[in-house]
């Protein structure tokens, strides 16, 4: 057994890449449930993966556990539970809290050049120096949006959805709510990912336009950079919808009711018809959303994520709440490619709630907010790992046969 402790420094504000994330789940910071130990293929290059547990609870409505556990929460809200070791069907519209196989043991207090954490695995042990707090955002996966399925992170003392505090020492719980199909979920699935944040540094608009200029975030359709003029920034990066196109192209679908369940099991498996109706381009590039309706749309700017920054897209607030527009939003380190690649489209996942709602062609629809990495990660998206989504056009989840 070795008696020195490995130091490990985080330096720089930011969120921590895929070699910091290995480290501090080494180092205990990241646990899981007995017989379910961290796989590699968890961690992502500024993220990690979470598995959902061996258990759903059917609760009547969603809730935040501010003066207490989300257990003593579930012990009065809980209908019933349903095992998913073997997989278990979640219907549409209905509300599940999943504890997942991850936990969470963040420091509680910083100190710098101090040891903030010391644990030991096979006889090494890790000793943290930093001078900023340890947080974590979570956020539902890519697939999981388009596949219109709810989800958000709950924490036991807690106000906020997917944001866990500095010191937060704990189990994390999935609130999962499926919207246009049932789901078929099994222990393992992995519906959302997880972010650590080493203190919180968010790059200012003029950051975002300096960036932009020497090493570009957004390109034309023709692949052409976007001017540095032309940039929308407002306390984020603005992206717009697209619904021009050929005729006959598909520039969006939308979600069909009342269908059969999806296996999440089931990757290139079903029939897009079966789920989803295209919508085609139209001649005045228009398109009125029927209310309560899922739609998935791509964003007319072709994006692309420097490999020192990660992004998080936001939903663009109308001002009156009727638009909702994404559920899914982190961007690895990576998506769309080096300059040369020109970038990849975002997916849209859109929703009208009460009214019916006109959008156009061109129109903005959300926006990029861009935070530092920590430092470069050592694997990016769509180099070495499996990236289903790199170089992508309009694409559903990768259940649907494309
Ligand atoms: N609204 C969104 C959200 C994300 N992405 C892109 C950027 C991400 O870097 C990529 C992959 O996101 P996830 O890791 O959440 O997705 P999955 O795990 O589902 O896909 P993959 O298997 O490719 O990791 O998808 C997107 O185009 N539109």
């Amino acid at each position: 057994m070795s008696s020195d402790p490995q130091e490990v420094y985080l330096r720089t504000k930011g969120i921590l890449p895929i070699q910091k994330l290995r480290v501090l789940s080494r180092a205990g910071i990241i646990q899981s449930a007995p017989g379910y130990p961290i796989e590699d293929d968890q961690f992502q290059p500024n993220s990690i993966d979470l598995r959902l547990g061996e258990k759903a609870y059917r609760v009547r409505c969603s809730f935040l556990p501010e003066e207490e556990t989300v257990g003593d929460k579930l012990d009065k809200m809980s209908q019933y539970e349903i095992p998913i070791t073997e997989g278990a069907i979640l219907e549409p519209n209905c509300v599940y809290i999943i504890p997942l196989l991850e936990e969470l043991q963040l420091p509680s207090h910083i100190s710098p050049q101090k040891t903030l954490f010391n644990e030991s695995e096979e006889g090494t042990s890790y000793r943290i120096i930093s001078g900023e707090h340890l947080s974590a955002k979570a956020n539902p996966k890519s697939t999981t949006g388009r596949l219109d399925v709810f989800t958000r992170v709950i924490t036991d003392y807690s106000h906020r959805f997917e944001e866990i505090r500095s010191g937060y020492k704990g189990k994390l719980y999935l609130e999962v709510v499926p919207k246009s199909f049932p789901i078929r979920v099994k222990t393992g699935h992995r519906l959302n990912q997880l972010r650590l944040r080493h203190g919180y540094t968010v790059l200012s608009d003029q950051d975002i336009l300096r960036t932009h200029s020497s090493n570009p975030l957004l390109f034309k359709e023709n692949g052409r950079t976007v001017p540095v003029d032309d940039l929308k920034v407002n306390g984020g990066l603005f992206l717009s919808v697209n619904l021009h196109g050929k005729k006959g192209q598909i520039v969006g679908y939308k979600a069909k009711k009342h269908r059969n369940f999806i296996d999440l099991d089931k990757i290139n498996h079903y029939e897009v018809s079966e789920f989803w109706e295209p919508i085609y381009a139209q001649q005045d590039d228009y398109l009125i959303l029927e209310p309560e309706a899922f739609y998935i749309f791509a964003s007319k700017e072709r994006c692309r994520i420097p490999e020192h920054l990660a992004a998080e897209m936001i939903a663009y607030d109308t001002g009156s709440g009727e638009l909702r527009t994404h559920y899914a939003g982190f961007f690895d380190s990576g998506f769309g490619g080096r300059i040369k690649d020109k970038g990849a489209r975002a997916v849209l996942e859109v929703r009208s709630h009460d009214v019916p709602f006109l959008i156009e062609d061109g129109q903005t629809f959300c926006s990029m907010k861009f935070e530092p990495n920590a430092e470069v990660p050592e694997t990016i998206y769509g180099e070495d790992i499996k990236s289903n989504y790199q170089g992508q056009e309009l694409k559903l989840g990768k259940h649907f046969k494309q």
